[in-house]
């Protein structure tokens, strides 16, 4: 499929986290990978597709880092603030994109920011496999190792069949009311989202499973950096 006859679509970024698992001096995604921030990077995967309708970058309110990037002033970014969890700050994005028009049944892209190494490829891939599904999906990726299910002693209870096993990733893909919908009766309902998909499933639906590169891995510990520093730029 030409880039041309793939979904518009919007974009939300939720970047207003701390990163304590990362034990850095500042959050994760100011963190510099080849000489720019991992938000940058990230931004990059989205802004100069021909089908981007707009970007929501969610960012906290008194992020000091982000004004000082050379990215800050770009037009075709929109800032908000965040919110306490994940789910609050896309929820805020969402919300911002009413504002910026979007419709109904608009496409809505969800991507963390600290997952800079989304390749194109698999970008459009999303894009193709999900246009003419009823309810979106999200890019995942198969269990690789074999799983366990652990006992409060530590010990293995059981070996977990990993063959219905995915990890999600991201971007995630939804209309716009759908999301909006499910992210804030989940919310209201005080139901754990970690990602937009656990609300629509929440909410009934069944989201699909898109195979994606395992490499567009979030980055959450000191060695995940690392690792994609080591290997940058090694996108497809
Ligand atoms: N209140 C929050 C918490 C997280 N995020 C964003 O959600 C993405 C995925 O979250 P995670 O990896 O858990 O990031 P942090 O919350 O920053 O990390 P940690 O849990 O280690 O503190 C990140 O891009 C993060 O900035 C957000 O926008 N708002
Ligand atoms: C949305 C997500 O990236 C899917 O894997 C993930 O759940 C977000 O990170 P967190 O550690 O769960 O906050």
């Amino acid at each position: 499929m030409t880039a041309a006859a793939l979904p518009p679509f919007w974009v939300v970024i939720p970047a207003a986290g701390i990163g304590s698992r990362m034990r850095a001096d500042r959050p994760k995604q100011y963190l510099q990978l080849a000489g720019r921030s991992i938000l940058e990077h990230t931004l990059d995967c989205f802004l100069d597709h021909p089908q981007l309708k707009g970007l929501v970058l969610c960012l906290a309110a008194d992020d000091p880092f982000w004004p000082v990037l050379p990215g800050a002033s770009d037009p075709r970014i929109q800032r908000v603030d965040g919110g306490g969890e994940r789910a609050d700050s896309v929820l805020n994005g969402l919300l911002h994109l009413r504002e910026l028009g979007a419709q109904e049944g608009d496409w809505v892209l969800v991507h963390d920011a600290a997952r800079p190494n989304l390749a194109r490829a698999d970008l459009d891939l999303l894009l193709a496999e999900l246009a003419d599904d009823p309810v979106g999906g999200l890019l995942a990726v198969p269990a690789r190792d074999t799983l366990k299910r652990a006992g409060a002693d530590g010990r293995v209870q059981e070996t977990v069949d990993r063959s219905v096993i995915w990890q999600a990733y991201t971007p995630q893909m939804f209309h716009f009311a759908a999301l909006h919908r499910a992210l804030a009766d989940a919310l209201v309902a005080g139901v754990a989202v970690t990602d937009e998909a656990s609300a629509l499933e929440w909410a009934g639906l069944a989201p699909r499973l898109i195979e994606g590169r395992a490499d567009n891995l979030k980055i959450t510990r000191p060695e995940d950096l690392e690792w994609l520093r080591q290997r940058w730029p090694h996108k497809v």
